[in-house]
């Protein structure tokens, strides 16, 4: 079976002068371990949780946000594929704006460092083509659903 892990792509509008979507920055973590890759939060489902629960607990341990501190918009999800030492892994993602762009990110001690990056910065840092593509996605979710959501 599969593993299977949940996350946000957790972005935040700052105010400058750049028009949206230029003004949206993504949230990503550096693990500690292994080979120091950068991902949005994300984490291993837990027996009986259910994938959102997975995605808002995960993202409160790795990045100190709270639900509160989240606004989650679910009319966006993209599922990841690949494999972690030979087995299968799916991730899914969501989509989760920070209320307050201001609030202090906390890592634990799985990350290193953390950057809140434009869309091009943060293709640069998720090395991997499916991630760099869910971001695009994101992005141009954002975009074209804007006035939406
Ligand atoms: N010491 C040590 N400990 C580790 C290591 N490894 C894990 N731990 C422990 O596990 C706990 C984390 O538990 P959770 O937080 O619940 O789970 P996740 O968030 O799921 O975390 P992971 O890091 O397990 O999973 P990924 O991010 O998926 O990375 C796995 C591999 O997949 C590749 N890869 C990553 N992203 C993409 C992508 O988007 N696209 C593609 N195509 N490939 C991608 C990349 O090559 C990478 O090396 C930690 O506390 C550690 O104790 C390790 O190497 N050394």
């Amino acid at each position: 079976m599969a593993l299977r892990a949940c996350g946000f792509i957790v972005f935040r509008r700052v105010a400058n002068s750049v028009p949206p979507p230029g003004n949206i920055e993504y949230l990503l973590l550096q693990t500690s371990y292994g080979e120091n890759h950068w991902t949005p939060p994300k984490g291993h489902v837990d027996p009986g949780e259910d994938d959102l629960t997975t995605a808002l607990r995960e993202t409160q341990e790795e990045a100190g946000l709270r639900a509160e501190h989240l606004r989650v918009i679910d009319s966006f999800v993209q599922e990841l594929h690949y494999e972690v030492r030979g087995r299968p892994k799916e991730v899914l993602y969501w989509l989760a704006e920070l209320r307050d762009p201001g609030a202090a990110v906390t890592l634990s001690d799985e990350h290193q460092d953390y950057r809140w990056a434009r869309l091009e910065e943060a293709c640069s840092l998720a090395q991997y083509k499916d991630l760099q593509d869910t971001l695009r996605a994101a992005h141009t979710h954002l975009q074209t659903q804007g006035d939406k959501l």
